[in-house]
């Protein structure tokens, strides 16, 4: 399986292709719509979300809810486009009238200066910033949705959290450290809409209003956990074949994500060996299984088939409605820097995102090990793999 995304953050369309899902997956649009609506809320975006509703339509690929097989185009209209029709006009050359919102004071932290110099955008780095800006993820988030889909047919869940904004921690902060597995995973299921929605949580609420009086912004950390996980996924005989190298690397490709880390890697860097390693243990019923989780459920970049435990930290939002200091591109005079419309914490939607992405390269994993061709041969072969482990 492999997908790519196209659009600009005020174009007309955001699309996705992806190619290898097996035929006969159930996939309807109200699947898709239901991912994309817990991206756009949580407590401390900006007006953009209001102008937004977020719904996919399926151009290719599916019939009668059913995936054919073949690539399926996503597709999800920008409402705002009505707003930059001119100023993101395809087929117009420029003029004074539609490059009006010229972007020449690049932001700290953002991709605006190093992306201008890259492409030679010297005119206008709004070329950068459209296809920069994390609108992109709607797509991301769209594609973990079909990926979601298919681990829910071999009884694997991937569910995102907030685990803190700037100072304010959830209570998802103390679940890494748990003895009870099946706990863990009923606490975390139990938590997944509230912890979305910062404005459940007081702390973090203040903690987003401070930021936005001050004109700051703030980040945190997010959590994903994945339950029902086969062993062997990924593998240790090549270092790209390792699948948790494989998901890092997708968690620090969202926008703002500058860390990441497995169990509780960065706790455990001034522990010792039996404070970390998950003892193994083995009964009738279960097979081999682990006592703990410390190491987030790989060993030599393979799930172990304890739950997935990875974590994410977000910068703070580049943006500030008070600006940091710059230099004009055109005069190259020292300004303050441009201001965009912006959000002053993304820390819930960044949640979904990454939860997202670590959907896509789960089933990317169990779509090379598996059957690619159909649903239920997929799903047959995944039985007889799981039987298989547990007679190991
Ligand atoms: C969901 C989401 C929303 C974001 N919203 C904004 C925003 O409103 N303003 C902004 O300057 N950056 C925003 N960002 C961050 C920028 O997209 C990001 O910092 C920029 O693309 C530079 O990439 P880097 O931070 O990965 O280096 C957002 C990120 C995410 C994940
Ligand atoms: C549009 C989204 O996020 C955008 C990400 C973003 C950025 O620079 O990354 C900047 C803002 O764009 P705008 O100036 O159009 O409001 C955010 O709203 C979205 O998440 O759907």
């Amino acid at each position: 399986m492999r997908y790519i995304t196209a659009g600009e953050s005020h174009g007309p369309e955001e699309i996705a292709v992806i190619e290898g899902i097996p035929a006969g997956l159930h996939l309807s649009q109200a699947d898709v719509d239901a991912q994309l609506a817990r991206r756009q809320h949580g407590y401390g975006r900006g007006e953009r979300q209001k102008i937004e509703t977020d719904r996919v339509t399926f151009l290719t690929g599916v019939r009668h809810q059913s995936t054919l097989g073949s690539p399926i185009t996503l597709n999800v209209h920008n409402d705002d486009h009505n707003n930059w029709s001119k100023i993101m006009a395809p087929d117009e050359p420029a003029s004074a009238e539609n490059t009006l919102r010229k972007v020449l004071r690049p932001r700290p932290g953002h991709a605006d200066l190093v992306g201008g110099m890259k492409y030679r955008h010297q005119e206008d780095l709004r070329n950068v910033l459209e296809r920069s800006s994390a609108r992109e993820t709607t797509m991301r988030v769209a594609v973990g949705a079909v990926a979601k889909k298919l681990l829910a047919e071999i009884g694997v869940d991937v569910h995102g959290f907030v685990v803190n904004v700037g100072p304010a921690y959830s209570d998802l902060n103390t679940l890494t450290q748990y003895k009870d597995l099946e706990e863990l995973r009923q606490v975390t299921e139990g938590f997944a809409t509230r912890a979305l929605d910062a404005q459940a949580d007081q702390a973090i609420q203040q903690v987003i209003d401070q930021a936005k009086s001050d004109a700051n912004t703030v980040g945190g950390q997010v959590q994903v956990m994945a339950t029902g996980i086969l062993v062997g996924l990924g593998s240790y005989v090549s270092a790209d074949e390792k699948l948790d190298a494989k998901i890092a690397r997708a968690i620090v490709g969202i926008n703002a994500f500058k860390g990441v880390q497995f169990g509780d890697a960065f706790n455990n860097a001034d522990k010792f060996g039996d404070q970390i390693m998950d003892e193994i243990y083995w009964s009738q019923e279960r097979g081999f299984y682990r006592g703990s989780d410390n190491l987030g459920g790989f060993e030599g970049g393979m799930t172990t088939g304890e739950p997935i435990i990875v974590r994410g930290v977000v910068k703070p939002i580049p943006t500030l409605y008070r600006p940091m200091q710059s230099v004009d591109i055109d005069s190259h005079e020292n300004h303050k820097a441009s201001i965009e419309r912006s959000d002053t914490t993304a820390v819930t939607a960044a949640a979904v995102i990454a939860e997202a992405m670590v959907a896509i390269e789960l089933a990317k994993a169990v779509l090379d090990k598996f059957d690619a061709d159909n649903i239920e041969r997929m799903k047959e072969q995944v039985q007889q793999y799981r039987q298989e482990i547990k007679e190991f």
